[in-house]
């Protein structure tokens, strides 16, 4: 199993590309599964979780060809509308396939994604929606068995409003409502950049969208759709993740391709702690120099602050001057980096989904494990600034979800190198 050795205290320096964000790729790589036509994805990240998605679907019988960050899709002889548990287990965006797959062949089984690492992440919203557009579910044997009543040919057009806000219900459901008969309008939607994006390459491919970005989108479904290229958008959490950093560094690095826009929660947040973050021709600038102030936050969807950016920012706070209090409010169980930090120095209490952090002067290298995707980054980022060798264990974590992170980390300045 592949580990990370860093030896911490190095300021950075540079520049780093931001790569395509994995949370845009994967659901758009499930979108081509709605066309007979070829598809074309640029700016698509090298990620363990595309590899594992890329399988997913060649595994029905659809073409996939990889150049570097540029994936080719031909979902024309699509055989097998199924997408089994030994794939499944991996990746719960998984989940994905369900609605392209129900819309385009009226029928799909996908296995259930399971309980996960950072909570249980149930899958309700995502079959009560599609039953509410005439699809007939049941769930057995860890499977959901999805399929049209006899006699119907597509989904009808429906007015979904989910619980709570979900991002890949939002986009299981407009994937869905592109081929369905009728209108269809999703209340309580998710607004991050990634539905955008997804839905811009939904409207590339011919479908009649309104209201992306916002609370309220509405769909007009057509007869079929048509092949695309499309860009990825950045990704937002990495870029994040590596302005965070930065700023617990030291440094200056400019993130190429960032989007500034995409990341105000987080941007304020690093300002107000002392770093400085500006939008830039191309990307953006941050730097940072000396200790800052600890900041509390809350974490919300989006534009509120990332639930995927919770952990790197509480590195942050860990060596910054302050008491701080950090609330998760999106998954149950997304602490999990807290033990690991606390093994390198930090004073941290967790109450329920509360963290209270005590500043502390410094951290001190020790072997740590990740156990989730951003647990992972943050405990990468506590390496960077701790004094000595840290090693992180578990790194497959990292691997789903950071475009060679630890390549981009020694390119402005960092000692860390893969240990295999
Ligand atoms: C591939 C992808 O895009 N993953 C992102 C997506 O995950 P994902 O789409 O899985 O997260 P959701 O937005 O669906 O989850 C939000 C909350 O709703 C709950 N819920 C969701 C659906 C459902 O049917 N029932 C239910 O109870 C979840 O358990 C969670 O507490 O959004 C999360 C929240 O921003 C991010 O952390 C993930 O990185
Ligand atoms: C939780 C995450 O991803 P996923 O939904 O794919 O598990 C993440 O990207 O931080």
């Amino acid at each position: 199993m592949d580990k990370l050795l860093i030896r911490g205290g190095r300021r950075l320096h540079g520049e780093v590309v931001v790569s395509g964000a994995k949370n845009a790729a994967l659901p758009e790589l499930c979108a081509a599964l709605l066309t007979d036509q070829p598809v074309q994805l640029r700016n698509v990240p090298r990620l363990q979780d595309v590899a594992t998605m890329v399988k997913l679907i060649q595994n029905m019988g659809v073409q996939v060809e990889r150049g570097t960050d540029i994936v080719r899709i031909d979902a024309g002889g699509l055989s097998s509308p199924e997408a089994p548990y030994e794939l499944v287990k991996t990746m719960r965006a998984s989940v994905l396939a369900l609605g392209p797959l129900l819309a385009r062949f009226g029928e799909a089984t996908v296995s259930l994604p399971g309980g996960c690492a950072i909570g249980s992440r149930p899958v309700d919203q995502h079959i009560k929606g599609l039953q509410q557009m005439g699809a007939e579910i049941v769930v057995e044997h860890g499977y959901i068995i999805a399929k049209l009543p006899k006699g119907r040919e597509r989904l009808r057009g429906a007015h979904i409003r989910t619980d709570m806000v979900t991002v890949t219900g939002t986009e299981n459901f407009l994937m869905a409502a592109t081929l369905a008969e009728g209108e269809t309008v999703l209340e309580n939607a998710a607004q991050e950049p990634e539905i955008t994006d997804l839905a811009e390459m939904l409207i590339a491919m011919g479908a009649r969208i309104e209201g992306h970005g916002t609370s309220r989108i509405r769909i007009q479904g057509v007869d079929r759709l048509r092949g695309c290229e499309h860009r990825v958008v950045a990704d937002r959490i990495e870029a994040g993740t590596f302005l965070c950093a930065v700023a617990a560094t030291g440094g200056d690095v400019l993130l190429r391709h960032g989007r500034a826009d995409h990341l105000e929660a987080v941007i304020d947040k690093l300002r107000e702690a002392g770093a400085r973050v500006e939008a830039v021709d191309g990307g953006m600038r941050v730097s940072a120099q000396g200790r800052l102030v600890a900041q509390s936050f809350r974490t919300a969807e989006y534009p509120g602050f990332p639930t995927d950016m919770q952990a790197q920012f509480m590195v942050l706070n860990v060596i910054s001057d302050g008491p701080s209090k950090v609330t998760e409010t999106i998954f149950e169980n997304r602490f999990m980096h807290v033990n690991e930090l606390v093994r390198l120095g930090a004073r941290i209490q967790i109450d329920g989904k509360f963290a209270v952090i005590d500043g502390v002067e410094r951290l001190s290298g020790a072997t740590v494990m990740a156990t989730d995707l951003r647990a992972s980054a943050s405990l990468v980022i506590a390496g960077l600034v701790a004094e000595g060798e840290t090693l992180v264990d578990r790194i497959y974590h990292l691997d789903r979800g950071y475009d060679r992170m630890e390549d981009k980390l020694r390119g402005i300045g960092a000692d860390i190198e893969r240990i295999k």
